[in-house]
Formats: C-alpha cells, sequence, structure tokens
C-alpha cells in the first residue's frame, strides 16, 4: 500500500507545491505534465497545442517552455487565464460548440500535435455523479480533439477510475494506435485521477457519434441483456471470466445492488440455467446441497479437480474456468437434459476461437505497422542527412557560417533526425507516422466496425525518395555534394587559420626561417642578380633560378612553382586543396600541390637534414661549381630510384619536383599523402617538435598523468622502451586516412586517439607536484618581498651616506656625533613605518573620576576614558562590522 497523502490542509503544500512556487508555475500540476513529457516526449516536437480546461495555466507554462519557439498553444477554461508568452486563451465551456468556434477561428486550418486535458467538473456531489461527469467531460475533450488533433497526434487526458474507465479506455484503444494509462508521481495517491496517454491518432475518416456520445459509451451494457439469476450484469460477469485483463470492475466494491461479499449459488444453477458464464463470473462458490446435487457429486465426470474448482470460484483461472464449463456440458449430456449440449459447446468454442484469431490479427497488423513505420524512418534520415548537407554546402557559400557552425551541423548530421527538428516544423510534420486511414463505426452493440483504405497508397514508399530517380544517381549526388563539401570545408579552415593569431606568428616564424636559411651568406649574389623584389622571395630560389637559367638546364616553370609556394601559400592551400578535393581534375593544381606536399612529407626524416641539406645546396650554387654541381648531383638523383631522394635527402629541389612533375604523370599517386603531409606541416612546422617537447620537459617536468604513468612504468621495470615503442603500433596510428574527407579527419584527430591507462601513483604524483607548486609563494608576493627588501637596503644606503656626513662635521663633539649617528642608523635599520605613539586610556573612576587635567602618575599621551564611553565605542565598532558584513 501506498504512503496515504494528506489532500487537504497543510498536506496540499507538499514538495510539488513548493517546487511549483520556486519554479513560477501557477499550479503544481504542471509538474503532472512535466513527468508525463518526460516519460513519452510530445511536447518538444509539437508544433501546435491545444489545452482544454487549462486554468490557471500550469500547464500552458509547462507547454510554453517545452515546445518549439514559434509553435501554437491555445489554453481554454471556464474561467479567464492570466495572460501567458506566446500562448492563446479563451474562456469558454468545451462542452459547447462555441468553444469548438473559437478554437477552430485560432487554429484555422491548421491541425493540432497535441491536446491536453486536465479538467475537472465541479465536484463535491456524490463520489459516483463526480466521476461520471468527469467521464462525460473526457468524452467531451476526446471529441475536440478527434476534430482538431492530426493524424499521429497525442491526446492527454485526466480520467477517474470509476466504472466508465474500461468503456473510456475502450473508445481510445479505437482511435489511437497507443493508449497507456499512467499516474505520475507527482499525482497525489489519495487522488483518483490517472492519465491516459493516447498516441498515434489514427484519423479515420468517419468516426461514428457513438463513440462520442456518453449515451453510448457509457451505457451499462448488461442493461441491453437479460439479467442473469444472481444479479450481476451479464457482460461484466462475460468480461470476468474470458477478459480477466478487461474487468469492468465495480469500484464500490459491490455488485449491482448486491452488498454481499460472498456469494454462494447452487449448482444447479450453473447446470441448469441458461447463462452459465455469468453464474460463474459473480460467484463465489458452487454448492451441492439438494439431493439431486449431491448425486452429481458421485457421478465419474465429477472428478476431483471440478470438485475443488467448484469450492472457490475467485482463485480460479482461464483454464479451470474452462474446465468446468467442459464438466456442465458433460453433465448435461449423461444427465440427457439438453439437447443442444453440442450447440453449447460449439458455442464456448467458438468464443475462444475468434479471440485468437483476433489476437492474431491484431499481432500480424502491429508487426505490418511497425515495420512500415521503421522502413519510413529510415528514410526519413537518409533523406534528412542529405538536407542537411545539402544546407551546410549553402551556408559555406553565402559565408554565414561561424566558426561553430560546423561543429553543430555536423552534431546534427551524426544525430540524424534530433535535436534540429525541434525547431523545424516541417520535420515534425513529417513525423505524424502514417496510418492507413480508416473509417470507424460503432454498431449497436457497441462493437468497433473497423473499416479501412489505403490512402497513402505509393507514398509511403517513394514519396520520400521523390527528388532522386534511382539510387545510383542518389550516390553520385550525395557523392559531388560531398567533394564540393570537403573543398569549402578546406577554404573554411584556410580562412579560420587565416585569423588564428597562433597560425600567423608560426607562419611569419617559418617564412623569416626559410628567408635566413636562404639568404645566409649569399647576399652579394643575390643583390646582384635579383634586385629590388627579392625581399619577398626566397633567395635560394633565385640563386637556384639564376643557376639553372646559367646551365639551362630546367624550365622557368621551377621558379615560379618556388615562388608560388613562397608568396602564396595560403591560396595554396585552400585554393589547391580545395581542387584537389574536388576530385583532382586539375593537373597542374595537383602537380604543384603533390611536389610542395613531398617535400612536406619527406620532414619525417631528421629536420637536421633539412638545414644541412639547404646549406649544401648553397654551397653548391657558387661560382666555382656552376653547370656542374647541381645539375648533375639533380639529374642522378632522377635518375636513382625516387626512394633514395626521401631517405638521403630528405628534401626535394625545386627542380626535382619539376621534374618529377613534368617526367612521370603517376606522381597523382602520392596526392593521398597530401593530408598526412599537410598534418606534418602543421605539427611541425620551423620547428623541431622533438627538442621543443624535451626543453619543455627539461623546464616544467611531465604534466600529464598518462606520462608520468609510462615515466613510472620504465623506472619500475614494468616496461621496456621496446614495449612502450611496440604499444605505439597500434589501431589508432596504422588508421588509414585514405579517401577520407578532411573535415573527418580533422574530428577525428581530437577524439580519435588511444586512451593510455593511468595509474593512481601517477596521478598521486602529479598532485604532489601541483601542491608543491601551490605551496610556493606567487609572484606578487614575492615582489613585494623584493620591494621591500630593496626598500630597506635604500634606506640603509641612505643612512650610512648621512652617517658619513655626520662625521665629517667638525662642529660636532665625537659624543653629538655618535649619537646623530645612533639615531641616524636606527631610522636606516628601520621597517620605515613609523612608529604610532602610544596613547594611554586612563579610565576616569576611582581617584580619576571627574578630575581635569593629567590624572596623577600618568606619563606620555594618555586619553580618559570612561565605562558608559567604552561601551558606547565599542557597540559603534559592532555595529559598523556587522554592517560592513551585510
Ligand atoms: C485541475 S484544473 C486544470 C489545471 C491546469 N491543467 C493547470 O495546470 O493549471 C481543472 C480546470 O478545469 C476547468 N473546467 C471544468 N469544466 C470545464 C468545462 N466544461 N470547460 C472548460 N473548463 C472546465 C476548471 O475551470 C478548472 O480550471
Amino acid at each position: 500500500m501506498g504512503k496515504t497523502q494528506k489532500k487537504t490542509g497543510k498536506g496540499r503544500l507538499d514538495k510539488y507545491y513548493k517546487l511549483a512556487k520556486e519554479q513560477g508555475y501557477r499550479a503544481r500540476s504542471a509538474f503532472k505534465l512535466i513527468q508525463l513529457n518526460k516519460k513519452y516526449s510530445f511536447l518538444e516536437s509539437a508544433r501546435c497545442t491545444i489545452d482544454l480546461c487549462a486554468a490557471p495555466g500550469g500547464w500552458l507554462q509547462v507547454a510554453s517552455k517545452y515546445m518549439p519557439a514559434n509553435s501554437i498553444i491555445v489554453g481554454v477554461d471556464l474561467v479567464p487565464i492570466r495572460p501567458i508568452p506566446r500562448v492563446v486563451t479563451f474562456a469558454s465551456d468545451i462542452t459547447t460548440p462555441q468553444c469548438r468556434n473559437l478554437i477552430r477561428g485560432e487554429l484555422k486550418d491548421w491541425k493540432a500535435d497535441v491536446v491536453l486535458h486536465d479538467g475537472a467538473p465541479n465536484v463535491g456531489t456524490a463520489w459516483i455523479q463526480d466521476a461520471y461527469s468527469q467521464s462525460e467531460l473526457v468524452l467531451m475533450s476526446l471529441k475536440l480533439a478527434v476534430e482538431f488533433l492530426a493524424k499521429g497526434g497525442t491526446f492527454v487526458t485526466k480520467v477517474f477510475r470509476s466504472v466508465d474507465y474500461n468503456n473510456l479506455i475502450w473508445v481510445f484503444n479505437q482511435l489511437f494506435g497507443k493508449v497507456e494509462a499512467t499516474k505520475p508521481p507527482s499525482s497525489r495517491n489519495v487522488s483518483a485521477e490517472i492519465f491516459v496517454v493516447c498516441r498515434e491518432f489514427l484519423a479515420p475518416k468517419f468516426i461514428d457519434p457513438k463513440f462520442l456520445d456518453p449515451k453510448h459509451v457509457f451505457k451499462d451494457l448488461a442493461s441491453s441483456l437479460p439479467a442473469g439469476e444472481t444479479g450481476i450484469s451479464a457482460g461484466n460477469a462475460e468480461s470476468n471470466v474470458f477478459h480477466p485483463e478487461k474487468k469492468r470492475r465495480h469500484r464500490d466494491g459491490y455488485a449491482d445492488g448486491d452488498y454481499t461479499l460472498f456469494k454462494s449459488v447452487p449448482v444447479s444453477t450453473f447446470i441448469l440455467g441458461n447463462d452459465p458464464i455469468t453464474v460463474l463470473g459473480g460467484a463465489n462458490k458452487l454448492t451441492f446441497l439438494t439431493d439431486e446435487e449431491k448425486e452429481w457429486l458421485a457421478l465419474d465426470v465429477t472428478t476431483d479437480d471440478v470438485k475443488a474448482n467448484c469450492d472457490d470460484l475467485k482463485v480460479l483461472g482461464k483454464g479451470d474456468f474452462k474446465a468446468l464449463i467442459k464438466w456442465r456440458l458433460a453433465l448435461r449430456e449423461e444427465l440427457g437434459l439438453d439437447v443442444k449440449a453440442k450447440d453449447a459447446e460449439d458455442a464456448t468454442e467458438h468464443v475462444e476461437v475468434v479471440e485468437v484469431v483476433d489476437e492474431e490479427q491484431q499481432i500480424s497488423e502491429e508487426l505490418e505497422r511497425l515495420n512500415a513505420e521503421a522502413a519510413a524512418r529510415l528514410k526519413r534520415e537518409r533523406r534528412r542527412a542529405n538536407e542537411i548537407k545539402t544546407r551546410t554546402i549553402q551556408r559555406m557559400q553565402l559565408q554565414m557560417t561561424a566558426p561553430l557552425d560546423i561543429g553543430l551541423e555536423q552534431t546534427d548530421a551524426s544525430l540524424g533526425i534530433g535535436q534540429d527538428e525541434m525547431f523545424d516544423l516541417g520535420q515534425a510534420e513529417n513525423n505524424a507516422p502514417k496510418h492507413r486511414s480508416t473509417i470507424l463505426t460503432m454498431d449497436d452493440d457497441g462493437d468497433a466496425i473497423l473499416d479501412s483504405s489505403d490512402d497513402d497508397g505509393e507514398d509511403d514508399g517513394d514519396d520520400d525518395d521523390q527528388p532522386l530517380d534511382s539510387e545510383e544517381e542518389r550516390e553520385k549526388k550525395v557523392a559531388e555534394l560531398e567533394n564540393e563539401l570537403d573543398g569549402l570545408y578546406d577554404a573554411y579552415q584556410g580562412r579560420l587559420r587565416e585569423r588564428d593569431a597562433k597560425y600567423k606568428v608560426k607562419e611569419a616564424r617559418r617564412k623569416n626561417a626559410e628567408r635566413e636559411e636562404a639568404w645566409d651568406g649569399i647576399k652579394e649574389k643575390g643583390s646582384d642578380a635579383e634586385g629590388s623584389d627579392s625581399d619577398s622571395e626566397g633567395g635560394w630560389d633565385k640563386i637556384q633560378q639564376a643557376k639553372l637559367d646559367d646551365g639551362g638546364s630546367s624550365s622557368d616553370d621551377s621558379s615560379d612553382e618556388s615562388e608560388e609556394e613562397e608568396e602564396e601559400e595560403e591560396e595554396d592551400r585552400t585554393t589547391t586543396a580545395k581542387t584537389l578535393k574536388r576530385g583532382r581534375s586539375d593537373h597542374d593544381a595537383v602537380a604543384s600541390k603533390g611536389s610542395k606536399r613531398q617535400r612536406l612529407v619527406s620532414g619525417l626524416e631528421p629536420k637536421v637534414k633539412t638545414a644541412n641539406a639547404a646549406a649544401a645546396r648553397l654551397w653548391f650554387s657558387r661560382d666555382v661549381f656552376a653547370g656542374a654541381g647541381l645539375d648533375e648531383i639533380s639529374d642522378s638523383e632522377n635518375t636513382d630510384e625516387e626512394s633514395d631522394d626521401y631517405s638521403e635527402e630528405g628534401v626535394l629541389s625545386a627542380e626535382d619536383e619539376e621534374a618529377e612533375a613534368s617526367s612521370d604523370e603517376d606522381d597523382f599517386e602520392i596526392v593521398p599523402q597530401d593530408a598526412d603531409g599537410d598534418e606534418d606541416m602543421w605539427n611541425g612546422e620551423g620547428e623541431d617538435q622533438d627538442k621543443a617537447i624535451k626543453a619543455q620537459i627539461a623546464k616544467y617536468g611531465l604534466n600529464t598523468a598518462e606520462a608520468v604513468t609510462l615515466a613510472q612504468q620504465l623506472v619500475n621495470r614494468e616496461k621496456t622502451k621496446t614495449q612502450l615503442i611496440n604499444d605505439g603500433f597500434n589501431r589508432y596510428s596504422l588508421n588509414s586516412k585514405e579517401g577520407l574527407p578532411s573535415w573527418f579527419l580533422d574530428d577525428e584527430a581530437k577524439n580519435y586517439k588511444l586512451n593510455i591507462p593511468v595509474t593512481k601513483e601517477a596521478m598521486a604524483a602529479l598532485r604532489a607536484k601541483q601542491r608543491a607548486l601551490d605551496a610556493r609563494p606567487i609572484k606578487k608576493v614575492a615582489e613585494a618581498k623584493a620591494r621591500k627588501k630593496f626598500k630597506a637596503a635604500q634606506r640603509l644606503e641612505k643612512a650610512l651616506k648621512k652617517a658619513e656626513g655626520v662625521n665629517a662635521t667638525a662642529d660636532l663633539s665625537e659624543k653629538e656625533k655618535a649619537q646623530q649617528i645612533d639615531k641616524l642608523m636606527r631610522k636606516g635599520m628601520s621597517s620605515g613605518k613609523k612608529l604610532k605613539k602610544e596613547v594611554k586610556l586612563v579610565v576616569a573612576k576611582g581617584s580619576h573620576k571627574g578630575i581635569k587635567g593629567r590624572p596623577k602618575g600618568v606619563k606620555g599621551r594618555y586619553t580618559m576614558v570612561d565605562s558608559r564611553m567604552k561601551k558606547e565605542v565599542r557597540a559603534k565598532k559592532r555595529k559598523e562590522k556587522a554592517n560592513k558584513k551585510r
């Protein structure tokens, strides 16, 4: 049993009441909707919600909070609702046509995704009356819901657990795909209210008005049937036996007009009567009292099981009831009582068969529906991903992307249908599950008749793919879009780098380094050969150009290319990358890029070699070697295997690149290395990374938990150097990056890395280091101390100078000199602060009371105080202190 909650007095002011107050909700009931929405998430995707019986507006506030911006929220109640931002409200009775017209006027031809109903009629009369009014109100709200709900929409209503509950649920089940009853935690246990969430509105084209007519929905089926012998409604009893899950319980605990709890029925009523099922459903026990009945007990057909079953009907299951009915038939046959026995048995079995068929049908229908839904969802997701990509490209083309936009888009894409659709009304519309449109009628017996027609037809399947004719074409289009996206992404990255101050500094440093490297020791030559514009171009290339011109062994393109590399690094990175990524359509661009990247790729060799090679070239570029040296070297390099070029020299010269670009078309094969080369360029550009890292470690020590862990493992001989090196070859390091878009690689670089386990000891060591660092005085304190020291030294110096002056004075006696010097030195050695002269407090009491002038025995400065004054001063100080604190 749950804890009882008080609904009156202070019991009302429970946790949710306080929470509602705290969070600014007008009613604690707001939390019911919050909890329902948490469970079923219907508000986030809703574009239009109608709240019936909405005053004072708690649910409206919740809807306004959780629904996407720009969605429509309409609230209706008998009493006016105080305005809520972006909510339209009316005062109207939801049972009247006027209310319907008002909502229609507001929505025009829009449909609602969610209809909420938390209505409670004016209760306080008899419980049965209250419950019935509530049920009626629910049916009225359902009437409005079916009129305004879109297909697939959600209807949330409050119902009371009363006699009408099952009937209402039955009606909901006819109109909605999923119906669930739930009691949110914020709904008090003492309250009979329960919330029914009906999802996936089937939107039948025609709904029989009887479904929404309280007279039909709540009519007691029993009244239409001949009353059973026991006074229990036949329909109710039947459901007790064959549909235990759909029992129409009497909430007041008694059957109609029968207020006894235990019911014994003579077995003859069951055997001889026309309605055995009703008897079984209503009775607790079948008694064998008369002689005739006792005779039946002795018969073979009356097994021990049957006897036991008759003893307590309330504990029987479906199988036991069946056994009793079979026994009844057998007995009747044996007694020769009923020629219709066979028919009766058939009838009994018929009931079962019908039920099984229905169940199977239901399951298969449900399966079909789920499959169709899943397929449609998949298609929608694919289309959505394509749309997102196209949109991204458009935005990039329009320069609309803020740096974060791309990340967001990527997130969206990875989520498929997700946050985006929260604000995408169009998408939300598509989300409505597609059902076969149905015509729903209710026959006179209260049975639902479903007439279905597949109005969607082909829409369900092919409509989603409409923009693209075939799979192939779609793939082609996707590939095109991807290429375009890659290009634009590179351009975007380029722009980003341009803006990045760090990158600019690096770039400037790299250029300087190159320039210095090239110009070292060849200034005269450069100035002779090139003249004014040499500043902006690499001296090395100029000299090389001049050299080659002299020798006549290479084309002019080589120098052009070098210039491009030197001067247009940025454009190269953006435009060439773009063209490259677009499928390497531009041959020249690829060649130039390829040659440049080769040099960068070869940077894997120790950088020192790069410098050496440059120095060597400079050396060979002297006049003495003109015409012979370099050409031969380069020729021989060209004819040798290319691998040697990389391994021995580390860097390709401009003419090598040119030669390779022009002589061997297959050099395009090396283009895939570009990505790596590109990364290398970023990582180690112009600097020896290893050196830099070592220097940093020497200066600051190891400062990551992973590094400390590895170091400790090495020191403790838990790992050898070879093991560490072997660990370096893992699935992350050997991951092929070929053909992957750069934006993907960028993202991967951030997240796709090995997680090196860290030990407790490593963490402890790092923390200890951090603590030691923290214990050191901070810079400001150290500065202040140094300042103090400096000032003291200055004072001392000044005092010494003055003392020397005093000493040199001839007018003063030795004693005077000593006194003055002593005074000066004391001043010079002091902390520099003037000592406050002590003021003695003399309390004006006793012999000091009422005296004027200096009190006796007091020397130096003094202040007369009396106890009153002292207290007052203290109180004043206390007050000031308190005020300050406040
Ligand atoms: C429990 S309150 C609703 C609380 C609301 N959900 C909230 O969170 O603020 C029930 C409301 O139903 C309204 N109501 C009852 N019968 C109604 C009717 N026939 N038409 C419109 N409103 C009705 C009452 O005026 C009352 O404000």
